[in-house]
């Protein structure tokens, strides 16, 4: 784990109040604030209730001993802390590089604040750089995965690369917690990511996408030597 990771991890705790609910990301940064969460309610007489977004996170934060409650339980999330791919100067983000996308977006979506933390670097000019991740349904993906390739024209992607993501193995497609494939889309840049985001979203066998636009409202971004607090 960096140092930077972990700094922005700790920064997080702040944010974090008694009787929360708390979406807890997915990924190695939000792993550690999982686990720094765990200790530092052992130690302080504060309760929350978290709501895992893969079930990598939930077997951390059962380990953490941090409770947990089935995200039907509730209406309205108060806070969700999660790391990210890339983020720009409008905080806007690529999130999906460790496959776990859709449940990210529906409890950051869900959530009254959403606090992202990161390394540096992970702030980035214009995104694109990083594959942006789409998630698809496995029925038909080859047919999808050429309707997305056509939406990033429109959007202004000059050579969209579309690669289904596999595992280790490089044989079997990576399957999502939710039971569909992964398309990795290599764009170098995307000029219009609301655009992109709007072209994609409108392909039937697309799920969700990695484009996470107006959503966090701060931005955690791990130092060396401590972190930097940004909010919209
Ligand atoms: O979006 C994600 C998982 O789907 C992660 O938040 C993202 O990949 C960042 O991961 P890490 O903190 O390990 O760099």
């Amino acid at each position: 784990m960096s140092a930077q990771k972990l700094n922005a991890a700790r920064a997080a705790l702040d944010y974090v109040e008694d009787g929360m609910i708390l979406g807890l990301g997915s990924g190695s940064t939000a792993a550690e604030f999982v686990r720094l969460l765990g200790a530092a309610l052992k130690q302080d007489e504060i309760a929350i209730k978290g709501i895992p977004t893969s079930r990598e996170t939930e077997q951390i934060a059962r380990e953490a001993g941090v409770p947990l409650i089935p995200i039907e339980q509730a209406d309205r999330i108060d806070l969700t802390v999660d790391g990210a791919d890339e983020v720009d100067g409008r905080f806007r983000l690529i999130k999906g590089g460790g496959a776990c996308l859709l449940r990210e977006k529906i409890i950051a979506d869900a959530s009254d604040l959403m606090v992202v933390i990161i390394d540096e670097t992970k702030l980035v000019e214009s995104l694109g750089a990083f594959p942006l991740p789409v998630e698809v349904d496995p029925f038909g993906f080859t047919i999808t995965a050429k309707k997305v390739f056509d939406a990033l024209r429109r959007a202004g992607v000059a050579r969209p690369e579309v690669t289904l993501r596999r595992l280790g193995d490089g044989l079997e497609p990576l399957v999502t917690d939710g039971g569909h494939y992964i398309l990795d889309c290599a764009c170098g840049e995307i000029p219009e990511p609301e655009l992109a985001a709007a072209e994609l979203i409108d392909i039937p066998g697309v799920i969700e996408h990695g484009l996470f636009l107006d959503l966090a409202r701060v931005v955690i971004v791990g130092e060396d030597d401590g972190a930097r607090v940004m909010e919209l």
